[in-house]
């Protein structure tokens, strides 16, 4: 077995394993049979093109020799695939490959496939094991919670559930072969995590975005532990997002609308959080916090390669409308997180939609 990291969500009898290290697909096989993983069902290992040519052969292979019965599906990679029509193929693949309540979904990809694999794991026959094999930097995000979804034309991740998987198995060698906007893309969440919780930890990544950008192992190490410790704490504290998970959507009020309104296609997710963590930083300094939180925010981001800038040519009354369908919004009021200083955030219901317009209007003439 190779060096790992361990972290454990706290949930009860539903408590998982979350092992973080390089070379980890090799100990696959007995890091499943050690949670009880299935080998008498077939078991689906799902990713998408891109992550299938670089890494499906290590995994499918050493399952396999562990003695689990594998079959694969493998979809198109992008943001699009987080529909209800690629979710129906799958049940078909799943259907087709003998797949049984006694089965196991595996979810070898970026958040993408981790929230469809997901959400097929919890709704085929009512619910399967599922685990997490996240390929990503952005994946330390959604391999932990269990939250999984598939986006409507409208709104994003409008249609999901709370489905917690059984381990999140981190490879960090996969991330080698990440292209360098996914790259950052991935770091925005990561920068999230500190921005939310942990002031020390956003110095840190201030102070190391350049070893992180070039994938320097250890920075990505400790950064990916550091990411995940948050998450997974914040999740055991509050898994179905009753309150305090809902810091967890800094920067999404805004960066949801904008991906949603650029069709799922212009804007990573990564990025467009980002603009919306800059819009939150700034709505913080209109409502009395230190300037410093706008202008730490807006310079780690920065530093990491993310845009800051809302793109001009996205419309801000589509932009406006589209927030309404977001999940934040409920009881006519908008749930907002408001970093009050960094490493602090704070819940705010109160925010006027025409405030969050005007952020809107200002994010598109930010200075990059
Ligand atoms: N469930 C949650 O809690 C949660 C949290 C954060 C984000 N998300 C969701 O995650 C999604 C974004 O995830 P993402 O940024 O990982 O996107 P993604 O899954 O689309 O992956 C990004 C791109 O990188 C490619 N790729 C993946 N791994 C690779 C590798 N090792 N080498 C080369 N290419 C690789 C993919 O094919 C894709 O083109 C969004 O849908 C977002 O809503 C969910
Ligand atoms: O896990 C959570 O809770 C998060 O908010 C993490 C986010 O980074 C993630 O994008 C999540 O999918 C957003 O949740 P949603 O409930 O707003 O769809
Ligand atoms: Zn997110």
């Amino acid at each position: 077995m190779h060096p790992r990291r361990e972290l454990t969500v706290e949930l009860g009898d539903r408590s998982y394993p979350i092992y973080i290290g390089e070379g980890l697909l090799d100990d696959a096989g007995e890091l499943f049979a050690q949670r009880g993983i299935s080998k008498k069902s077939p078991l689906m290992i799902i990713t998408d093109e891109n992550v299938a040519e670089r890494h499906l052969e290590k995994l499918q292979t050493v399952l396999v020799a562990a003695g689990f019965d594998v079959s694969t599906a493998i979809i198109k990679p992008g943001e699009s695939s987080k529909s209800l029509a690629v979710l129906e193929s799958l049940v078909t693949k799943a259907l087709d490959a003998g797949l049984d309540r006694k089965s196991t979904i595996v979810a070898l990809g970026g958040g993408v496939v981790g929230d469809l694999a997901g959400f097929v794991a919890a709704s085929y026959m009512r619910g399967l094991k599922f685990v997490q094999v996240p390929t990503t930097i952005l994946a330390h995000d959604s391999s932990v919670g269990g939250k999984v979804a598939v986006n409507h034309p409208l709104a994003k991740n409008i249609i999901g559930a709370f489905h917690q998987p059984e381990l999140v198995l981190y490879d960090l060698n996969t991330l080698q072969t990440l292209p360098k906007r996914e790259i950052s893309a991935g770091l925005s969440e990561v920068v999230k995590h500190g921005l939310i919780w942990d002031p020390a930890f956003v110095q840190w990544c201030d102070e190391n975005a350049e070893r992180l950008t070039s994938l320097d192992a250890d920075a990505l190490g400790y950064a990916l532990f550091m990411g995940c410790s948050v998450k997974a704490e914040v999740v055991s504290k509050d898994e179905r997002e009753n309150d305090l998970r809902a810091i967890l959507n800094l920067g999404h009020t805004i960066g949801h609308a904008l991906e949603a309104v650029a069709g799922y296609k212009e804007l990573l997710h990564g990025e467009a959080i980002s603009i919306g963590m800059v819009g939150a930083a700034r709505l913080a300094v209109k409502l009395g916090a230190s300037e410093d939180v706008y202008t730490v925010t807006k310079r780690v981001l920065s530093q990491v390669g993310l845009p800051v800038r809302l793109p001009e040519h996205l419309d801000t009354d589509a932009i406006m409308e589209a927030m309404m369908h977001d999940k934040k919004f409920a009881e006519g009021t908008m749930v907002f997180i408001v970093p009050i200083e960094i490493g602090k955030v704070e819940i705010n219901k109160s925010v006027s939609a025409a405030l969050i317009r005007e952020i809107v209007e200002q994010l598109k003439q930010e200075a990059v």
